[in-house]
């Protein structure tokens, strides 16, 4: 962290650092003023002396508005550093995140990598703030005091630098308890929002099942856990206090026994005492702070180091950014021989044998969780197969770009995603820099034009929050009209399983029709319209293609897929012979 952010922020904290020792300069020297100050009072002068008063006092003011400049300076410079530490690492972190693989998302929640960008940022810039601030502003006013000190009585200099490690010794233990209560407390916060979360998404679930109660006391614990770790760092944090206090106490009425008995009875210089007891009392709140230094670091570096893990995960070198690019020429897909697994024990897919050809629509069905998703997912490299070979008109996905190979497909998902935003910019994200007339083309193309019209402000009308303000087959059409501005050669589709009512389901399939004229489409599907509609049907099962044909030639051949169908679709069946 330090070699990242010192070095790119050298000339800022620098800066900061020569402004801190300015002022910290400029408290020393005017501590050490008070030393003649006080002399020359006590000399009783006349007007000669009152002179020399009248000079150290514009001294005095000047050194304490230079200490305001520069601590002003000093302020502007690191809270802009900080700032910009924030944004850089939030950045970095996105970042890094979009470039992880498929499988890093669904191992994680993502309340986790929220907290993680919105609130372990602040501990980076906290940690070095912390850092330099103390190495400028305190290290250096409480050495310019403690040079003071030892100007003005070295013997009293060497009884306080002797009670510091006392003090430093006594924190230590403070400082594990600190520790361990921020990892709960950012757990926590996590949770809290995780929680927070859920329940906007899910707001319909918990009030159609009454899961009120339930969620209130979810977060109500979560909260508790914040709440108790907080106060864990609280009391933490106050426990210093009286530590460093009576110490504190301790060495000023040693000063004051023996700096008393100097004056008093040896008649020492009453101006020396005087400069040394408000060195000693100014040098006071430096050294506790240095003294609290670790302590109030821990809570930053549990934040940063949060970052930290994050950013250290390596990123995938599957990517093959910068290879050669694919360019498919009809767009023939081939499965040879794949097998892959989510996790290696349990394996998805052994040894699938598939071919899905051009301006054809392959379906795929099976039983629920035979691996049907998951042929989608490896087309599109979110994941690679541990065996066997996925090609694109002879050329093998893996040796090339991931982006140009995801450039030749349009991916309707199950779940059709709708980022925030308009109808228009919902569908532009199929294209960068489509034009308006291009979008509307492509939602007329999706039958998605006549509804988007009749919204009150047509193509402006905003989505909500993941299309919450629009029904699922008007949600389907737009991921339909994303997928024709795209211009792709190959569809891949995720049938939903959800029923939509007749209608929509007719313009679904209408849209869908037109989208898969002269392209190579795979479908997973579950309505037995896309099923009968397809030139081949691939059954997927225990891992492989069981079958694969035309709907007729396979309830012919009274096999798997004969079983399936009748068992999926037999009463419609009956009905449709
Ligand atoms: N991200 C994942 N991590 C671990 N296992 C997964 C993951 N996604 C799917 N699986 C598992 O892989 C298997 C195949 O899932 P897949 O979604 O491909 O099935 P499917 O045939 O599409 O099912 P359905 O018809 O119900 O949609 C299932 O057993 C599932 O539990």
């Amino acid at each position: 962290m330090l070699s990242e952010h010192a070095r790119t922020h050298v000339w800022a904290y620098l800066g900061a650092l020569v402004l801190m020792a300015l002022s910290g300069g400029a408290t020393a020297l005017s501590v050490a003023l008070l030393q003649p100050i006080v002399n020359r009072m006590m000399d009783f002068g006349g007007t000669g002396a009152f002179k020399q008063l009248r000079f150290l006092a514009f001294a005095v003011a000047a050194l304490y508005m230079l200490r305001g400049l520069a601590t002003c300076g000093q302020l502007i410079i690191m809270s802009r550093t900080g700032n910009r530490i924030i944004a850089t690492m939030q950045a970095r972190l996105f970042n890094h995140v979009l470039g992880q693989p498929v499988g890093f998302f669904s191992d994680r929640h993502s309340s986790e990598l929220m907290a993680r960008l919105a609130l372990a940022a602040n501990g980076v810039r906290d940690v070095l703030q912390l850092l330099i601030t103390s190495a400028g502003r305190d290290v250096v006013t409480a050495l310019g005091l403690l040079a003071v000190m030892i100007h003005t009585d070295a013997l009293m200099a060497l009884m306080v630098i002797t009670c510091m490690p006392i003090g430093a010794l006594l924190l230590g233990r403070v400082i594990r308890r600190i520790r361990k209560a921020a990892r709960r407390s950012f757990d926590g916060s996590t949770k809290i929002m995780q929680i927070m979360q859920e329940t906007v998404h899910g707001i319909r679930i918990i009030k159609s099942f009454n899961l009120q109660d339930t969620m209130r006391a979810r977060m109500a614990g979560s909260v508790r856990e914040v709440e108790k770790s907080a106060n864990r760092m609280a009391v933490g944090v106050a426990m210093s206090s009286p530590v460093s206090e009576t110490l504190g106490g301790l060495v000023v009425a040693l000063i004051i026994l023996y700096g008393g008995w100097r004056v008093s009875v040896a008649h020492a210089d009453p101006g020396s005492f005087f400069a040394f007891i408000v060195a000693l009392i100014s040098a006071y709140e430096p050294v506790k702070r240095l003294g609290k230094l670790n302590l109030d670091l821990q809570n930053g570096l549990v934040s940063a180091r949060m970052i930290y893990d994050l950013l250290d995960e390596p990123l995938p070198v599957t990517e093959n950014a910068g290879g050669p690019k694919l360019v498919p020429t009809v767009g023939r897909i081939t499965l040879q021989g794949v097998s892959f697994g989510y996790r290696p024990e349990t394996p998805v897919l052994d040894g699938l044998d598939l071919v899905a050809e051009p301006d054809q629509t392959t379906a795929l069905v099976g039983p629920s969780g035979g691996g049907k998703s998951t042929i989608i997912s490896l087309i599109q490299r979110f994941y690679d197969p541990q065996g066997g070979s996925i090609s694109i008109d002879g050329t093998d996905i893996a040796g090339v770009d991931v982006a140009s190979l995801r450039n030749v497909i349009a991916f309707v998902s199950q779940d059709v995603f709708l980022f925030q935003g308009t109808i228009r910019e919902n569908i532009a994200l199929g294209r960068v820099g489509a034009s308006d007339e291009a979008i509307v083309a492509a939602a007329r193309q999706a039958h998605a034009h006549d509804f988007i019209m009749a919204l009150p402000s047509g193509y402006d009308t905003a989505v909500g929050e993941h299309g919450s303000k629009l029904s699922g087959g008007q949600r389907q059409r737009l991921a339909i009209a994303r997928a024709f501005l795209k211009e792709a050669s190959i569809i891949l589709l995720d049938e939903p399983t959800a029923a939509l009512d007749a209608e929509s389901e007719r313009e679904v399939q209408k849209a869908l029709e037109a989208l898969r004229v002269g392209r190579t489409t795979i479908v997973v599907a579950h309505r037995l319209q896309t099923i009968m509609d397809a030139d081949r049907i691939c059954v997927i099962e225990n891992g492989r293609a069981a079958e694969s044909g035309t709907h007729e030639e396979l309830l012919r051949a009274r096999g798997s897929y004969h079983t399936f169908f009748s068992t999926q679709f037999g009463e419609r069946k009956r009905r449709i012979a």
